[in-house]
């Protein structure tokens, strides 16, 4: 792994990974790539997730066909140097900002969606001209093995690399030294990768998950609310990052709600939920038996079937949820949804606040003002106003988490910036030394006072004007001391 690691960091160093024209092409042929081999890439999804093909697009290669195309329409503004605002002593200079790539990065991804979580961030990591070294999920085999094949058929072979395994092959390529490490996981595997990026210094992008709440208030459509809330929590049989997690509402709306999730699945999957296209199955046997002891003790509204052989778990809703009860400790990643009733608003924003800061955070309301005020007094990844998932789509917004659900961001812009250092530069002239004595030992009263006036003082239209004529005297005097 050290080796390959070099490899990558020689060609790095060759700076062949930074033309424009370079980078564009890698994404260009990452575009063709998904088009040749869509039929493989949704073939593989659906063997790793039981997806339907239809599905394995759209909640995989649509997202990363629009992030290609993003980054290929935007990356000229992105990569341009940015000027910056100056000062009064530096006012003659240049003063920018320039993107630069930040070297050889890794990725790790998770195998709830393994095809985005892979490739979204390496488009980023491309197109702000590193090297990458990408590592999938063990527990999407096939996408894993996928992904090993194809990218270096349209890759660069020396910048871009694919390195597949476990735990034991993931530890050792954490030993090696990178530029930055975007992780999608776990909390707990989330530390390990930090402490190991912290013996290289290497900053880190965390995105982890927690549990995102769903607060549904009195004054809503309910027909509408529920609708949207059952999309977004089986969607992917309920192992989405930021499905919401638990539904938080007056004990009055329960049943009301209970009833239009419970017609709501039958509209989306059909009587027999077991032969939908539509309906995903959970990923292995341990999360299978993790969620099974989930269910231990709860009062199941509706569904709880489960059929160990397909790993089937069918779209369930809890009610009457204790908080302290073990479904309401860890994240629950699968189809089930606890309904936890409170007061009212100022309940339902308590009981947030006193949990670890959730990834996503997701309000119902006719209220827009509720809505805010929500906003307002919890914090979060992200928020969805009035329905769920649909933040993560607009690649304009940075997604991440805060607090336990992760550090820093990425999509669109964000990825680039996430991947690149912004490079403060600072062009002087080797002119104006009489003005620069002013810095220069020995100090002395009258330098200070100058020095306070060009840095501090704050100037009104009027100060301006005077400031501008004396900054003309000043460049007069200069001139002439130093060229008549
Ligand atoms: N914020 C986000 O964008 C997303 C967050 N997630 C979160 O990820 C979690 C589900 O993913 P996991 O089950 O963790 O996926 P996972 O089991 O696929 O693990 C993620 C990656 O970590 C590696 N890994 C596992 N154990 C390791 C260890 N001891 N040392 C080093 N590397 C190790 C795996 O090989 C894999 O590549 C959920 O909490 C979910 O919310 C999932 C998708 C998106
Ligand atoms: C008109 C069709 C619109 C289809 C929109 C589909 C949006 C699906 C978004 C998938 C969400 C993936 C979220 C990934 C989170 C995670 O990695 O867990």
């Amino acid at each position: 792994m050290e080796r390959q690691v070099q490899r990558l960091r020689q060609a790095f160093r060759s700076g062949r990974s930074r033309p424009l024209r370079f980078r564009q092409q890698q994404l260009e042929a990452l575009r063709r790539m998904v088009q040749e081999r869509e039929e493989d890439i949704l073939a593989a999804i659906a063997a790793d997730l039981s997806k339907s093909k239809l599905n394995a697009y759209s909640h995989e290669v649509i997202t990363i066909l629009g992030e290609i195309d993003f980054m290929l329409a935007n990356l000229p503004e992105l990569a341009s140097a940015k000027p910056a605002k100056k000062n009064l002593l530096t006012m003659l200079d240049e003063a920018y900002l320039q993107p630069e790539p930040l070297g050889v990065v890794l990725i790790i991804g998770a195998w709830n969606y393994p095809f985005v979580l892979i490739m979204q961030p390496l488009v980023g990591a491309i197109a702000a001209g590193n090297a990458a070294i990408v590592k999938p999920s063990e527990l999407s085999e096939n996408t894993a093995k996928l992904l090993a094949k194809l990218l270096p058929q349209y890759l660069d072979q020396d910048l871009y690399a694919v390195v597949n395994g476990g735990v034991a092959e993931t530890t050792e390529l954490l030993k090696q030294r990178f530029d930055h490490i975007l992780y999608t996981g776990n909390t707990a595997v989330g530390k390990i990768v930090m402490e190991a990026a912290a013996k290289h210094l290497t900053p880190v992008t965390l995105e982890l998950g927690g549990k995102s709440p769903c607060y549904i208030d009195r004054d809503c459509d309910l027909d509408v609310a529920c609708r949207r809330i059952t999309w977004g929590k089986y969607m992917n049989c309920g192992q989405t990052c930021i499905a919401p997690d638990y539904v938080l509402c007056e004990a009055s709306l329960q049943d009301q709600i209970i009833q239009k999730i419970k017609e709501t699945v039958k509209e989306f999957y059909g009587e027999n939920i077991k032969e939908s296209p539509d309906y995903e199955r959970i990923v292995n046997l341990r999360h299978f038996k993790r969620l099974q002891g989930l269910l231990e003790g709860q009062k199941i509204a509706f569904g709880g079937e489960t059929d160990e052989v397909t790993r089937y778990i069918a779209p369930t809703v809890l009610t009457d949820v204790d908080p302290n009860s073990k479904v309401m400790q860890e994240e629950i990643f699968g189809p089930i949804l606890p309904i936890v009733s409170v007061k009212n608003v100022d309940e339902a924003i308590s009981f947030i606040n006193d949990r670890e800061k959730p990834l996503a955070l997701y309000v119902f309301s006719h209220n827009n003002k509720l809505i805010k005020r929500v906003i307002e007094e919890t914090s979060s990844g992200g928020v969805t106003g009035n329905d769920v998932i649909m933040h993560f789509t607009v690649n304009s917004l940075p997604f991440g988490g805060v607090g336990a659900s992760g550090m820093g961001a990425y999509h669109g812009k964000y990825s680039f910036d996430t991947f690149s250092h912004q490079r403060p530069c600072l062009l002087k002239g080797l002119k104006g030394e009489s003005v620069n004595k002013l810095r220069y030992p020995p100090n002395s009263q009258s330098k200070l006072g100058w020095a306070k006036f060009l840095l501090l003082k704050k100037f009104n239209r009027a100060g301006l004007l005077t400031l501008l004529v004396t900054c003309l005297a000043v460049v007069a005097a200069v001139f002439i001391k130093e060229y008549l």
